[in-house]
């Protein structure tokens, strides 16, 4: 019996108009061919500033501050986010300097919102943020602080209205749970996904039945 052969086409984008653009963000209108063969036009939101290149917006990093006779924390950044208006709770973050790599990036945004100096210990490819709505990527940097190190002790972040929040790693969701009933605060998504990983990680193989009994 042969079965009905269902025409598909490779979708793919035609055409991308400008509709309007700011200093930072540009809105399009995307052309392109479904995969029945079919035009369409999609809204697109995309940033100026993406460097040449590169097909990275930014970057995030999951800092982990790593001290002596402390539990280990992940380094948060609570801040005022014009789009949200409130304040949210995101990993450290930046857009990409001309030529620059994630690695290096992310080393000195580190430094810059929050003080720490860190070691790159994994990078992510590039991961699509919202692509319903928007072309904009990052990478994600796994850093480590070795807080005992002199230069981590006292870490002075230059940026005056981003405030570091450390949380332990253990107790990751939990904290973020509790902050969000203390403070009308936003928790960006990814710091959430990371923290619903670790719990799930952590504490979930303990919840098999045969362990439980
Ligand atoms: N969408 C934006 N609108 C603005 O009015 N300004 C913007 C937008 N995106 C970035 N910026 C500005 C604000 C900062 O001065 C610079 C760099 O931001 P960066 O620190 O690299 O990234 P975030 O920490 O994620 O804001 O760009």
């Amino acid at each position: 019996m042969s079965c009905p052969q269902k025409d598909t086409t490779e979708p793919h984008v035609l055409k991308e108009e400008v509709i309007v653009s700011g200093k930072w963000v540009k809105l399009e209108k995307t052309v392109y061919m479904d995969p029945s063969g079919n035009t369409r036009t999609w809204e697109t939101a995309k940033r100026t500033t993406r460097q040449v290149h590169t097909a990275t917006d930014g970057v995030e990093l999951i800092a982990i501050l790593k001290r002596t006779l402390h539990k280990d924390c992940v380094v948060l950044v609570k801040q005022f986010r014009p789009p949200m208006g409130c304040y949210t709770l995101e990993f450290p973050a930046g857009l990409l300097d001309d030529g620059e790599s994630a690695e290096t990036a992310a080393l000195r945004e580190l430094k810059e919102e929050t003080g720490y100096k860190g070691e790159v210990v994994g990078v992510t490819p590039v991961t699509c943020l919202d692509p319903g709505l928007s072309n904009c990527t990052t990478q994600i940097v796994m850093v480590n602080i070795n807080g005992d190190d002199i230069e981590n002790i006292n870490p002075s972040q230059q940026l005056e209205f981003v405030e570091v929040i450390l949380l332990p790693l253990d107790e990751f969701q939990k904290k973020i749970n509790e902050l969000m009933k203390k403070e009308k605060i936003v928790v960006d998504s990814k710091v959430y996904i990371y923290a619903m990983g670790i719990s799930q990680a952590y504490f979930k193989p303990r919840e098999l039945p045969v362990l439980k009994q």
